[in-house]
């Protein structure tokens, strides 16, 4: 495992003492108005927030956007406006087009809040409000689902704070039970030079940082990443018994497009790495009822991470090596 249990439930913990300092300026934000959302950012960064999307959709009438920070700046979309309320992700808090989106944002005079890796980055200078902590999903959830509370369209939003107490400790239970698989995982697809990977939802995020930063950035192997509904729509002429595909299965309302892909992928190929958040109820007792949708992003991003370090690891090929990112002019 990449860290110890109080390394990592230092790393969650912090993020959740946050609320308070969440809360706040949420409230503040959303008293000068929030006619809609926006959620900005690159790469990793922005799929993070994708989750938070569905959500939004999910329990919301609250318009809400999610952009890449370069197309956001050279788009302008007519909707923002200084009544949004802008959300944005960036652990170097130097992302370029991230800062460039914040920038922007501040000039149509919205509110904006940040997560940073660095609460002295420009991203921090710019934003109305940043956060930082070794998770930033925690952050997002603390976000979100307050302004949802505030717009009323979430009553168990105290809940889900008593759940985020206990959270580090049970899915640090889970990345234990998940690392037998993960070293199969790595042991039996070291060499393999192409993946698909699919997942829908609020495990779409997730499925696209899985095929993109991890297996793409991080470990310099073919990914595609794609939407379960979408599979059937190109993509799957492409499998063949040849193919190994990674199905990201969450417990959220869009679970029965990752049945689809199952039932299909198991016709055609063998190589199936089914990664369910289901598996891992027992390790995760407060997780239940309606939180198993909420929590589908953060329990597929905490396994994955069990199985990106074990690849890393049997391939000598550790997660921070990069060819050109920080490195060259792009
Ligand atoms: O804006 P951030 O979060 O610092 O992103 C920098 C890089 O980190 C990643 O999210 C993951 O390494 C990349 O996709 C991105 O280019």
């Amino acid at each position: 495992m990449e860290k110890t249990r109080e390394e990592y439930t230092k790393s969650i913990n912090e993020g959740v003492a946050q609320r308070e300092a969440v809360e706040k300026a949420v409230a503040e934000i959303y008293k000068k108005g929030c006619k809609n959302v926006f959620l900005v950012g690159c790469g990793g960064s922005l799929a993070v927030m994708s989750p938070m999307r569905y959500f939004i959709e999910k329990y919301s009438e609250l318009p809400v956007y999610e952009f890449n920070s370069n197309e956001f700046v050279h788009m302008k979309p007519r909707q923002f406006c200084s009544e949004s309320m802008f959300i944005t992700s960036s652990y170097t808090g130097t992302t370029p087009e991230t800062v460039a989106a914040a920038q922007y944002a501040k000039e149509t005079g919205a509110h904006i809040i940040a997560f940073t890796g660095n609460l002295e980055s420009p991203l921090a200078q710019t934003a109305d409000y940043s956060f930082s902590c070794g998770s930033k999903l925690i952050i997002m959830y603390q976000i979100i689902f307050y302004m949802l509370r505030l717009h009323g369209d979430f009553d168990q939003y105290e809940e889900m704070q008593d759940i985020l107490s206990k959270i580090a400790d049970e899915m640090y239970d889970a990345k234990l039970a998940a690392e037998d698989k993960a070293k199969e995982f790595a042991k039996t697809y070291k060499d393999e030079k192409f993946f698909f990977v699919t997942g829908s939802g609020a495990g779409y995020g997730e499925c696209y940082t899985y095929g993109n930063c991890i297996l793409e950035e991080m470990q310099w192997i073919y990914a595609h990443p794609v939407h379960a509904g979408e599979f059937f729509h190109g993509a799957f002429e492409m499998l063949t018994e040849e193919s190994p595909i990674i199905v990201l299965q969450g417990e959220d309302a869009t679970r029965p497009l990752s049945d689809r892909v199952l039932s299909f992928a198991k016709r055609y190929t063998k190589k199936i790495i089914h990664v369910d958040t289901a598996e891992y109820a027992d390790q995760m007792p407060s997780v239940k009822g309606i939180f198993r949708e909420v929590f589908t992003p953060f329990m597929l991003t905490e396994i994955l991470a069990v199985y990106s370090y074990e690849l890393s690891v049997i391939r000598n090929h550790p997660l921070k090596t990069r060819r050109y990112m920080f490195k060259v002019e792009y």
